[in-house]
């Protein structure tokens, strides 16, 4: 396949690095500096665009390929709010649009523990949810996007969880879920979720050790995105 790289940071590299192993070629590697080069940018060459760039850039990126036909895999965090009018712009287009908050396998099995606990968790009134996210110094978000999957996940399975709230310290009203959001080098992304009571402390934990679990996800949907059409997620691509 041809793949057009949208971000070429910590992610887009990983990202080209892996696809080109996987036998894939690379139409174009964009950063910041070099997004003009999509003016002359030959698009029917190119079957697929992986998109990690930053919040601010991830809504015209997608929007663009959309606009151009090329099915776009991001999973850039810190711009959600505009998703609806991507999904709205993809159905219309008759495109392929992929968003995931975390393209690892091991993180979406922990979404899956996640929900499956908070369930559990449901009935116990005694105990206080709350979650901890640390990720690198160079993060532009906060709390990661990862953190907040985990916290529509609790929040649909949990009824006195109404929303979530970054906070500095984890003391809040009990309706609301505390997410504290560290940033300490080099962390590639830990994820902790507490229930807290007198008795006993009950947790879940997913360590990231690189960031190529991250990547290698992005290259095996942008493989199967290719033939597809409409708005998917990672419920779509995943078996289990
Ligand atoms: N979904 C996941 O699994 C996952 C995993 C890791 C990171 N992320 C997210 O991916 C994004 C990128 O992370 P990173 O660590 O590579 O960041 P980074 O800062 O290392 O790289 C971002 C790159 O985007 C480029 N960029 C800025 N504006 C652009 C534009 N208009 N068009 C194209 N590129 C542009 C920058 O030049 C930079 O090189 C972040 O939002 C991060 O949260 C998601
Ligand atoms: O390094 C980042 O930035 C990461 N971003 C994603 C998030 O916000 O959840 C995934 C983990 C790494």
């Amino acid at each position: 396949m041809n793949i057009l790289i949208l971000g070429y940071g910590k992610m887009g590299r990983i990202i080209s690095q892996i696809a080109e192993e996987r036998g894939h070629k690379i139409a174009a590697r964009i950063n910041i500096e070099n997004v003009s080069d999509l003016e002359t940018l030959d698009t029917a060459k190119v079957d697929v665009a992986i998109e990690f760039s930053q919040p601010e850039a991830a809504y015209d990126n997608i929007r663009w390929c959309l606009q151009n036909n090329i099915p776009v895999v991001s999973g850039t965090t810190g711009w959600l709010e505009k998703k609806p009018e991507i999904e709205k712009l993809c159905e219309a287009q008759k495109g392929a649009f992929f968003y995931a908050s975390n393209f690892s396998i091991g993180v979406n099995i922990f979404f899956k523990v996640n929900r499956f606990l908070a369930r559990l968790m449901n009935d116990q009134r005694d105990y206080q949810v709350s979650m901890e996210e640390v990720h690198h110094t160079e993060k532009k978000d906060a709390p990661s996007g990862t953190a907040i999957t985990l916290a529509e996940g609790i929040i649909e399975e949990m009824e006195k969880v109404k929303t979530w709230k970054l906070v500095k310290e984890e003391k809040v009203e009990d309706q609301e879920l505390p997410v504290v959001a560290k940033r300490i080098d080099p962390a590639p992304g830990t994820h902790i979720v507490t229930y807290h009571s007198k008795i006993d402390d009950i947790e879940i934990k997913h360590t990231a050790h690189s960031r190529e679990g991250f990547a290698l996800g992005a290259v095996l949907v942008a493989e199967w995105i290719k033939d597809k059409k409409g708005v998917l997620d990672m419920n779509d691509f995943l078996t289990f």
